[in-house]
């Protein structure tokens, strides 16, 4: 069952993002990721937090199932399934009891971005993704854009008008593999029940 699944166009940053949010060391500027074929899948450790608020990562083999958290038992890592932009014709065939769903914009990439609102239109109104799915979008490649890039790529995603069309709640990241930007707040929302 995919309770997790990761999607965009091609060449959007998504393995990128999900090697990074694996090891961030394992990605920089040089880092080249191949296309990808059908799908991959990625087990993502969260970092833990110390008393005194430093983030530690340990290693996967040391990372027990689930750690308590205030009273509540959050979970210590998170299965991701990544689908190839390639394989865009066929993510309907993944929809089936999705929990989280991230959809991966390249921000640097203004001539691609109105065809990614298109494709992310279609899934927002896929009806299995109605109740139950929580969505995050992200903003991707934000060391190669500029600052306004952000609301330009929301304005062509239409997102305004998005908003009031869905019943979903969409959470909205700018990130970067490189410059590790938005990791954090990837992996509260990853984290989240
Ligand atoms: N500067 C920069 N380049 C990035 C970043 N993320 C990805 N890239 C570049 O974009 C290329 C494509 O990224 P991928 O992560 O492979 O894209 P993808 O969405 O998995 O693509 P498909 O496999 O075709 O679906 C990478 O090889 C990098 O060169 C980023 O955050 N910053």
């Amino acid at each position: 069952m995919s309770t997790c699944i990761c999607l965009g166009p091609k060449r959007a940053g998504k393995t990128h993002l999900l090697k990074a949010l694996q090891d961030p060391e394992s990605i920089d500027e040089t880092t080249f990721s191949m296309p990808t074929i059908g799908t991959g899948i990625y087990r993502i450790h969260f970092p833990t937090k110390s008393p005194n608020g430093d983030k530690n990562k340990p290693p996967p083999s040391e990372a027990p199932a689930n750690i308590p958290h205030g009273g509540k038992n959050l979970p210590k890592s998170i299965q991701i399934l990544e689908i190839g932009g390639s394989m865009a014709p066929l993510w309907r065939q993944y929809f089936e009891d999705v929990k989280k769903l991230i959809y991966v914009v390249d921000t640097s990439n203004l001539c691609q971005i109105s065809a990614a609102g298109v494709l992310f239109y279609s899934i927002l109104t896929e009806p299995r993704l109605q109740h139950n799915t929580k969505i995050l979008l992200v903003l991707a490649k934000m060391d190669y854009s500029y600052r306004q890039m952000r609301n330009e790529a929301l304005l062509m995603l239409q997102m305004q008008k998005l908003q009031k069309q869905i019943r979903q709640q969409v959470t909205i990241v700018e990130a970067s593999a490189v410059t590790k930007v938005g990791l954090d707040p990837i992996y509260d929302w990853l984290q989240r029940p």
